[in-house]
């Protein structure tokens, strides 16, 4: 039996010639994987080539060593990168084999080579006993005899047309090193975390959309350009709309001016919107999305680490009022969200560490495993630039959003619309957002947050839930992280007034998500207003 635990993590197939034992080799490279050439193991076994074997004992009994030496690594070759003979797949105990490895979570990778290149190729190769002789004609005729089998076995295809056997093994080693998590519930979709996952936006968007309203904001220019031309290469037609920055994005102006330009361009029902930005984008294009023509596709990019293990998934989209934040909108999820690593290249380090707020929460109501690794790499995360200097660092940070991320889907693919246990995502927002408004949102959303979690572990404290000592690891963790754990302005009353416009609130009476322990969220109902002024008290700083 192949087990997922002890089986390689990909298994390249393609016709002789196609470079499938460069591809694995340089992948498994760059993925720090071992690599194994099935006819190189035959070889070292049998001490003879494998034209001599040919020779010597004839096609069948290759095929029968052949066969031993994969079925052996299919089981037993945990994680690594294995390329198999150009005929092995027609072998119906390799086949299913490779079909019971795929299966299993297994990558079979197709490396497909033009007909033209793969007989110019094999005319030039001298030791390829299937092509002795008439070299092309031969080659011609397994192409046709194997190319469907190959079609059919593979998980992932690339062509090796265009481009360079490096920059194959990048995008190889990209798409083996991609994460997803599934979001289910009625409109079921995935969460794709890896470098390069934009280039899956014409999967996403399928082939019904002919036009794409293409949101983002200024400083992610270079992102939208690389998304508008993959776009325009797959036959879409993009209307490009750039919006004001921040939360200056999410404002019902900027909704008009964007629905008065998809009536100009003349969107329909089976167009769509692609979000591309900080959570403010992503908000703004969910909104958009949810209520053009009453709801059309939408896949969300997120491009900032607060949108990419938070905002962009779950499907609360909306936009700000003059009286406060996130107060219109509705509950629209998209297609798919494609958190692609790449774009945290340039994201600035402040906007980064503010993201650590949003991991941190998620920690704090559900996942251990996140408040551990935040504890351990505290300090190289919080000065974190986006560049690739540490590469087990940037393994570190995709743990952390697919971790978060899976927090986020356990919540919301059982509470959509936020009638209980989704609530908990919600834990230090009820103070967080009054910061930002009274703030004019000149602090990010992540830092309100992070002080609005100390103030909600305090009311805990106050209430009887929680003791010191965990109040004091909420403000000795998120400052080890470069996030705020005080704040010295507005005044209670304001904050009070602001706290009853929180969408958790009923009626006159506050709700708040507090814990009874760390990882057990529960909700306070109407506290007195004596302690939540005690806990207001509790995150000023004397100056
Ligand atoms: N819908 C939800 O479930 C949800 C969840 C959490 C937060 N939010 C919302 O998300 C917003 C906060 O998101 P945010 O922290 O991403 O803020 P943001 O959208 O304001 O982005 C922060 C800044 O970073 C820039 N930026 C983003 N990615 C970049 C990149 N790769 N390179 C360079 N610059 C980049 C943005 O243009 C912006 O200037 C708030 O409006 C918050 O209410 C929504
Ligand atoms: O997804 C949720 O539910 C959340 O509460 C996630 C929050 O982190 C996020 O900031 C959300 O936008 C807050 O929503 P709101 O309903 O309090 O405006």
């Amino acid at each position: 039996m192949i087990e997922s635990d002890s089986m390689p993590k990909a298994v390249v197939i393609g016709m002789p010639g196609a470079g499938k034992t460069r591809l694995g080799r340089e992948t498994a490279t760059l993925i720090k994987a071992p690599f194994r050439d099935t006819d190189q193991c035959i070889e070292e076994e049998a001490g003879q080539s494998v034209s001599e074997i040919f020779d010597a004992q004839g096609e069948q009994a290759f095929r029968d060593m052949e066969t031993g030496v994969i079925l052996d690594l299919l089981k037993d070759f945990s994680g690594g990168i294995l390329s198999l003979g150009g005929g092995a797949p027609m072998n119906t105990e390799v086949f299913q084999a490779l079909q019971e490895y795929r299966r299993a979570g297994g990558a079979v990778v197709y490396l497909q080579i033009d007909p033209e290149e793969g007989v110019s190729r094999a005319v030039r190769s001298d030791h390829r006993p299937l092509l002795r002789g008439a070299a092309s004609e031969r080659w011609m005729a397994l192409y046709r005899e194997r190319r469907s089998v190959y079609q059919e076995l593979a998980t992932i295809t690339l062509k090796s047309r265009n481009t360079t056997p490096r920059a194959l093994a990048r995008r190889l080693a990209d798409a083996l090193t991609e994460r997803v998590v599934h979001v289910s519930g009625p409109d079921p979709y995935d969460v794709r975390i890896g470098a390069g996952v934009t280039e899956r936006l014409h999967e996403m968007l399928g082939d019904q959309t002919m036009r794409v309203a293409l949101i983002h904001t200024q400083p992610v220019q270079r992102h939208s350009d690389h998304a508008r031309a993959l776009l325009r290469q797959a036959g879409y037609q993009v209307v490009d709309l750039t919006i004001p920055d921040a939360e200056a994005g999410k404002t019902i102006q900027v909704s008009q001016g964007i629905w008065e330009r998809l009536a100009t361009e003349g969107f329909t029902r089976s167009d769509a919107v692609v979000g591309l930005g900080g959570g403010a984008a992503t908000d703004q294009a969910g909104f958009i999305a949810a209520t053009w023509m009453r709801g059309i596709r939408y896949v969300n990019c997120p491009t900032s680490l607060l949108a990419m293990v938070d905002a962009s998934t779950g499907g609360k989209t909306g936009i700000n009022l003059e009286q406060g934040k996130n107060l219109v909108g509705s509950f629209y999820t998209p297609a798919g969200v494609l958190a692609d690593l790449r774009t945290l290249r340039t994201l600035p380090n402040e906007i980064f560490v503010e993201g650590l707020g949003e991991v941190a929460k998620s920690g704090f109501i559900m996942d251990g495993g996140i408040l551990r690794e935040l504890e351990e790499r505290a300090e190289s995360l919080r000065s974190f630039d986006g560049q690739e200097s540490d590469q087990s660092l940037g393994t570190v940070v995709q743990d952390l959003i697919e971790r978060t991320v899976e927090v986020k889907a356990r919540h919301v693919s059982v509470d959509l619309k936020e009638s209980g246990l989704r609530e908990f995502l919600n834990y230090g927002h009820t103070l967080g957002h009054a910061i930002e408004k009274i703030e004019h949102f000149t602090w990010r959303h992540g830092q309100a947050v992070s002080v609005g979690m100390v103030f909600a572990a305090e009311l805990a404290r106050i209430t009887g839930h929680l003791d010191q000592d965990a109040v004091d690891y909420h403000r000795q963790l998120l400052s080890s992280l470069g996030l705020r754990t005080w704040w010295n302005g507005g005044d209670f009353d304001q904050v009070l007034a602001l706290m009853h416009r929180d969408k958790k609130a009923r009626g006159n009476k506050l709700r708040f998500i507090i814990l009874d322990g760390l990882g057990k969220p529960t909700h306070l109902d109407d506290p007195p207003v004596s302690a939540l002024k005690e806990a207001f008290q509790a995150i000023r700083k004397e100056e």
